[in-house]
C-alpha cells in the first residue's frame, strides 16, 4: 500500500506573493486524488513543495514520519525516492529513447544490473502501452506517448506516491480518455499513493476518490469526490461547468460589477461558455477487467460509510445511490435511506456474497476539518465540518 501523506498548515510565498496559506490536507494511502483550480492558483507550486524542490515558509509536509519542509538534505533525498512524478511535459531527455530515458532512475538511484534494469524497464514500458516504442527517440512520438513514457519512467523506483502534473495537458478528449484509465488501472495494480493536478472535469469526476480545490490563495475543500461533485458553493459549480458565471474571472477573482454585467448578459440570452449544467456523481472508473480490484477504492469506501453522516445530504444520498445492492447490505443500508445509516460509524458485515479482504486499520482518514473556509466566508464549511478530532 501506497504512503500517507499528510500536509498541516502550508504555506508558500514568493517575495511578497502569496501563492496559498494554510492548506491542511491528507493523502490517504493507496487512493487517488485530484487537486483542481484556476491557472495560477499554485497547483504546480504545491506538487513542487511536496517533493522538497520548493521551500515553503510554514507547515508540514509529512511522509512515513519524514517532514519534507523541515528535514535535512540526506533525508529528503531518501524520502524522494517514495515519489515518482509525472512533469507536464514528461521531461524527458530529447536525446534518449524511451528505453533509456525509463531506465535513466535505475541507472543513477540504484545498483542494479543492466538486465535488471532492462527486465524493469521493458516491465513498465509495457504497463504503460509502449511495448516495441522502446527504441524511439521522444521527438519521434506524439503527446500522448510522451505522457506514458513519462508516467513508465515516474514507476521504475517502485514509487509509494505518484504525483501527475496535468497528465492531460496537450491531449485530445479520447487520449485523455486512455490516460484516465491507465491511472486508474496502475492504481489497481500496484496500490500507490495518487495525486493528480488536472483542469480536465471529465477525468477529475471519473477517476479520484478525493478532490480538492485551489481558489484565492487557499484550500477551498478536500474531501470525498461525492461532496465536491454535489457542491453548490459557487467556485466549485463555475469550475466543474466550465462557465464564465461565477466568481472566477479571467485573472484575478471577479468585482460585483464585472458580475452583474455578465449575469445582466446572461439573462439577455447571452451564452455563458458552458456546455451542460454539469451537477451530480457519475460512475468512478473501475480498473480494466482482468486487473485486480483497486484496494484503496475499498478502503476509502469503509471510511467514507464510517464518516457519512458527516457530510451533505448531497453528498450522502449520491453515495448511497451508487452502492450496489450487495454494498448497501454490508453497510446496513436500508433501501429507503432516511437520516445517518445504521452502522454507518460502525460496519457490521451482513453479506450473502463475500465481499473482497477488508483492510482492518483505519490508516488515511481525512481529518475531519479538511475541508476549509471559503476564503471571505467566514464560519462557511464544506464536506464534513467540525473541529478536528483525528477523523471520524
Ligand atoms: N520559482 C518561482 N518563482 C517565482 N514565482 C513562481 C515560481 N514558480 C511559480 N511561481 C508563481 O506561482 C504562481 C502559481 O504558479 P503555478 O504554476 O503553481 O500555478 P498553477 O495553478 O499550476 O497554474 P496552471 O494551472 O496554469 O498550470 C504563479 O503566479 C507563478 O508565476
Amino acid at each position: 500500500m501506497g504512503a500517507e501523506v499528510v500536509i498541516e498548515g502550508l504555506t508558500k510565498s514568493f517575495g511578497r506573493q502569496t501563492i496559498w496559506r494554510d492548506v491542511t490536507l491528507t493523502l490517504p494511502p493507496g487512493e487517488v486524488s485530484v487537486m483542481l483550480g484556476p491557472s495560477g492558483t499554485g497547483k504546480s507550486v504545491f506538487l513542487k513543495s511536496m517533493i522538497g524542490l520548493l521551500k515553503p515558509e510554514r507547515g508540514k509536509c509529512v511522509v512515513n514520519g519524514v517532514d519534507i519542509v523541515r528535514c535535512s538534505e540526506h533525508k529528503m533525498y531518501e524520502t524522494r525516492k517514495l515519489f515518482g512524478v509525472l512533469f507536464q511535459d514528461g521531461a524527458l531527455f530529447g536525446s534518449m529513447n524511451l528505453y533509456d530515458n525509463v531506465a535513466f532512475p535505475l541507472r543513477e538511484h540504484t545498483k542494479k544490473s543492466e538486465t535488471e534494469i532492462r527486465r524493469i524497464a521493458l516491465e513498465k514500458l509495457e504497463m504503460t502501452g509502449l511495448a516495441g516504442a522502446e527504441k524511439k527517440l521522444p521527438g519521434e512520438i506524439s503527446g500522448g506517448m510522451r505522457k506514458r513514457a513519462g508516467l513508465a519512467r515516474a514507476l521504475v523506483l517502485d514509487p509509494e506516491i505518484i504525483l501527475c502534473d496535468e497528465p492531460d495537458s496537450g491531449l485530445d478528449p479520447v487520449r485523455t480518455a486512455y490516460i484516465s484509465q491507465l491511472l486508474v488501472d496502475l492504481n489497481a495494480q500496484i496500490d500507490a499513493t495518487i495525486l493528480i493536478v488536472t483542469h480536465n472535469i471529465n477525468l477529475a469526476r471519473t477517476v479520484p476518490d478525493n478532490i480538492g480545490m485551489l481558489y484565492r490563495k487557499e484550500l477551498v475543500m478536500f474531501g470525498p469526490r461525492e461532496v465536491l461533485l454535489t457542491s453548490d458553493e459557487p467556485v466549485v459549480r463555475q469550475f466543474l461547468n466550465g462557465s464564465r458565471m461565477g466568481p472566477i474571472g479571467m485573472s484575478e477573482e471577479k468585482d460585483q460589477a464585472q458580475m452583474a454585467r455578465e449575469q445582466a448578459h446572461a439573462a439577455a440570452g447571452h451564452h455563458d461558455g458552458s456546455t451542460e449544467e454539469v451537477r451530480g456523481i457519475v460512475p468512478q472508473l473501475k480498473p480494466t477487467p482482468g486487473l485486480p480490484d483497486r484496494a484503496g477504492a475499498r478502503r476509502r469506501m469503509d471510511r467514507v460509510m464510517r464518516g457519512l453522516h458527516t457530510l451533505p445530504r448531497a453528498a450522502q444520498d449520491g453515495i448511497i445511490q451508487s452502492l450496489s445492492p450487495e454494498e448497501q447490505r454490508y453497510y446496513n443500508i436500508g433501501s429507503r435511506h432516511q437520516g445517518p445509516p445504521q452502522g454507518a460509524t460502525n460496519p457490521q458485515p451482513q453479506r450473502s456474497a463475500p465481499l473482497p479482504q477488508r483492510q482492518p486499520q483505519h490508516q488515511g482518514q481525512l481529518p475531519a476539518d479538511q475541508v476549509a473556509q471559503l476564503p471571505g466566508k467566514p464560519g462557511g464549511r464544506y464536506g464534513y465540518g467540525g473541529p478536528r478530532q483525528g477523523g471520524q
